[in-house]
């Protein structure tokens, strides 16, 4: 074992209120918004396939002509209380947006640049809106910020030089300044979430990443950050040099999630960062690139994460005058439409130290030991759902979450294990069915 003087800040699991929040939300909405929205994916008439956030380096378009995208960044159609009523709608507890992304500018007024909000023709404090429209709807909202920063003179990926070194220093004070900023500015903010942490400058600088989540944190207590904002004195990102977890919660599940099958990752809170196109974060015009996710494919992955007790964030992005395209209103809805009736196996839910079936997923709710959700999402040919639970654990009763009175006839077939039959017949969406257990005691 190396001593690891700057890794875990945090003792984990954290247990404190505002964690126990954070996992009881389960599902939240991510959302990329900036400059990149108004190009969309397309330059000089070319269409880039790779992530429209990303445009500045696919086209290999200079800091000066990107930058000057600020001059046109008037989001006339943004209407923050309509961003928050599609999310309450939807079914998310919180909400992740980018105040700063790769390219350096920052959706709000910042004393610290002039490449922000202030200097666009919209000129208000379009986060401050967007915070205030959320938190009226009772979401929580946590901040995406962005390390890399290709607009700062200072940010260097490497520091092989002392004037490197000596850049770095100030690129350094610039994050830690806007970092406490943001803080002053938003005090109901839940959560930071760092991203550009990659590279080798960040890797070399892990005392400082541990210094600045101890000041993070002593400015607004409670505060969550992910595991991405983090490397220890070694270099080592997500988990110290020991394999220790760092920040509050494991964040690498980004356009991918664990095997269902894996326990191993139940241990640790953590969260999965999810794309309805294959590869595009920020707004592209052309989503006839790649498969966009179907509305049943992104609730088996909310379903997926909550029975590993991760949370799932959903990726919206924004056209840069405002508002969303057709598709992802739709999909809003739809998961929304879902979430009505079976949120119930998602909010405050988590494993349910079962190993996992071909028939979907066991959620259990933080609050009940004697009930447990299986989320169908294949239903068997032969119509039984064979059910294996914990061995000297006895079902009471098996029903439908939409037709509770109704209950699926039992048989067991061994310790623990049953099948049951079944009672529904064509069904187009996952479904729900509630295992009663008899009391142990
Ligand atoms: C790579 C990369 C970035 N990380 C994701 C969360 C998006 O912000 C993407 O641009």
């Amino acid at each position: 074992k190396k001593e690891v003087k700057y890794g875990q800040l945090t003792e984990l699991p954290r247990q404190d209120e505002a964690m126990k929040k954070w996992r009881s939300n389960r599902f939240g909405q991510f959302i990329h918004w900036g400059l990149y929205a108004i190009p969309g994916g397309i330059w000089e008439g070319k269409t880039y396939k790779y992530a429209a956030e990303f445009l500045k380096s696919s086209a290999g378009i200079s800091t000066a002509t990107w930058d000057s995208l600020q001059y046109q960044f008037n989001p006339v159609k943004f209407d923050a209380k309509e961003w928050a009523k599609m999310a309450k709608d939807m079914g998310v507890k919180y909400v992740t947006i980018t105040t700063k992304h790769h390219e350096g500018f920052c959706l709000w007024p910042s004393k610290y640049t002039d490449f922000d909000i202030e200097n666009t023709p919209y000129r208000k404090d379009l986060l401050g809106e967007f915070i205030k429209a959320y938190n009226e709807e009772g979401i929580d909202v946590s901040l995406y910020y962005s390390v890399l920063d290709w607009h700062h003179p200072d940010w260097r990926y490497k520091l092989n030089t002392e004037e490197d070194k000596a850049a770095f220093e100030r690129l350094k004070a610039f994050t830690e300044n806007q970092l406490l900023e943001l803080l002053e500015r938003y005090p109901t903010v839940k959560g930071l979430w760092f991203d550009g942490t990659w590279d080798q400058c960040w890797k070399d600088n892990g005392k400082f990443s541990y210094d600045l989540e101890k000041k993070l944190k002593e400015k607004n207590p409670g505060l969550i950050v992910n595991s991405r904002m983090r490397a220890d004195e070694y270099g080592s990102r997500h988990f110290d040099s020991n394999g220790v977890l760092m920040g509050d919660y494991e964040s690498g599940y980004e356009r991918r999630l664990p095997n269902p099958w894996d326990v191993a990752v139940t241990k640790n809170d953590w969260e999965c960062c999810m794309t309805i196109p294959e590869n595009q974060w920020g707004y592209h015009k052309d989503w006839t690139l790649t498969h966009i996710k179907t509305s049943n494919e992104l609730i088996e992955m909310l379903v997926q994460c909550t029975s590993q007790n991760g949370n799932f964030l959903l990726n919206f992005g924004p056209r840069g005058e405002g508002n969303f395209r057709e598709k992802e209103v739709k999909l809003a809805k739809e998961i929304g439409d879902w979430m009505d009736d079976n949120s119930s196996v998602i909010y405050n839910c988590g494993y349910a130290g079962l190993k996992k079936q071909s028939w979907g997923y066991f959620t259990k709710s933080s609050d009940s030991d004697d009930a447990i959700n299986m989320v169908v999402f294949n239903k068997p040919i032969n119509g039984k759902y064979r059910v294996k639970l914990n061995k000297g654990s006895i079902i009471k009763r098996a029903y439908l979450l939409s037709k509770p009175k109704k209950s699926f006839n039992l048989e067991e077939i061994a310790n623990g294990e049953y099948f049951l039959d079944d009672v529904k017949g064509k069904c187009k969406d996952p479904f729900v069915i509630i295992i009663e257990l008899e009391d142990k005691d």
